[in-house]
């Protein structure tokens, strides 16, 4: 199984599970994640969810041999259907607090996930990136809104525009992140976090989460409404086509031969 989905003491735990993948989401990893959510939502038994991969990485991001697969109308229109839909929207409407702990790296979506989730611990190991531009697509899922307010616009621009690699305590000082903890410390701190939030009653932690999530709320989903259009367009486009091809290949992509 892709995703091991357990739950224990009120913790629902989501982690990646496809090492010999670097933990890359295909579309069926990201409807596990969807559909445990969702059903989180309307179970007691859940109070605080973890999300976490394996010590060496967190995820690679999206599958990219999923991406070259993907069929899309020729107008980039969106199914909202798509397990990614479903898994983001499960995850930043989410009432309950979730918890990332991240070791080795977030790439992509991996990186854009954790600023919807309440609670980020970083392992030192832990690396951060967004190589859209790298990839011929954009920022998605609200990073280009959300990261802007974590970190600035010259921040944001750098590590949105060049989409390079930077550490956990680089993440730390940008407010991606809300401790860095020593790799060996990662899961049993990350688990304690997560059990605080089970033991405080839930109508507090709801409560706390809503008033803090809610002004941004709309002005996201317009962001992601905007990203997602053209992110789905430069999806099929000739730059993300060269880039995935060379990828796979084992080699750099050529993007001087497009204007
Ligand atoms: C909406 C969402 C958007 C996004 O998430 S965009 C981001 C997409 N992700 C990426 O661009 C990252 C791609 N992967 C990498 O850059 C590298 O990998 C790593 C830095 C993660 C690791 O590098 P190394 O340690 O050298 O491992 P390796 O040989 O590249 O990977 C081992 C096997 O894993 C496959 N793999 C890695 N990442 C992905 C991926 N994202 N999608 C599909 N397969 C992936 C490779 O191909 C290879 O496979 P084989 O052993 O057959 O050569």
């Amino acid at each position: 199984m892709d995703i091991l989905c357990s739950t224990s003491e009120g913790i629902l735990t989501l982690e990646f599970n496809r090492l010999e993948r670097k933990n890359a989401i295909t579309g069926a990893m990201y409807q596990t994640l969807a559909d445990a959510l969702v059903a989180a939502e309307s179970d007691d038994a859940v109070r605080a969810i973890l999300i976490c991969g394996k010590r060496e990485i967190f995820t690679a991001g999206n599958d990219l041999d999923d991406f070259m697969k993907t069929a899309r109308p020729k107008d980039g229109s969106l199914d909202h259907d798509r397990p990614v839909f479903q898994f983001m929207r499960a995850l930043y409407g989410s009432s309950k607090p979730v918890v990332a702990a991240v070791s080795g790296p977030a790439i992509g979506i991996g990186t854009t996930l954790l600023m919807h989730c309440d609670l980020v611990y970083a392992a030192d190991n832990a690396s951060f990136s967004m190589p859209f531009t790298q990839l011929g697509l954009c920022p998605e899922f609200g990073s280009s809104l959300l990261l802007t307010q974590l970190a600035g616009y010259p921040r944001a621009a750098e590590k949105l525009m060049l989409g390079e690699s930077f550490p956990a305590s680089e993440a730390l000082e940008m407010g991606l992140v809300s401790k860095v903890v020593p790799l060996y410390e990662l899961m049993t701190f990350a688990q304690g976090q997560a059990a605080k939030l089970v033991a405080l009653p839930a109508a507090s932690i709801r409560a706390t989460k809503r008033l803090m999530k809610q002004s941004r709320m709309e002005p996201m989903k317009a962001a992601i409404a905007d990203e997602n259009k053209l992110f789905s367009a430069m999806l099929g486009g000739a730059e993300a086509k060269e880039a995935f091809t060379a990828f796979f290949e084992k080699r750099k992509p050529d993007f001087k031969q497009f204007n």
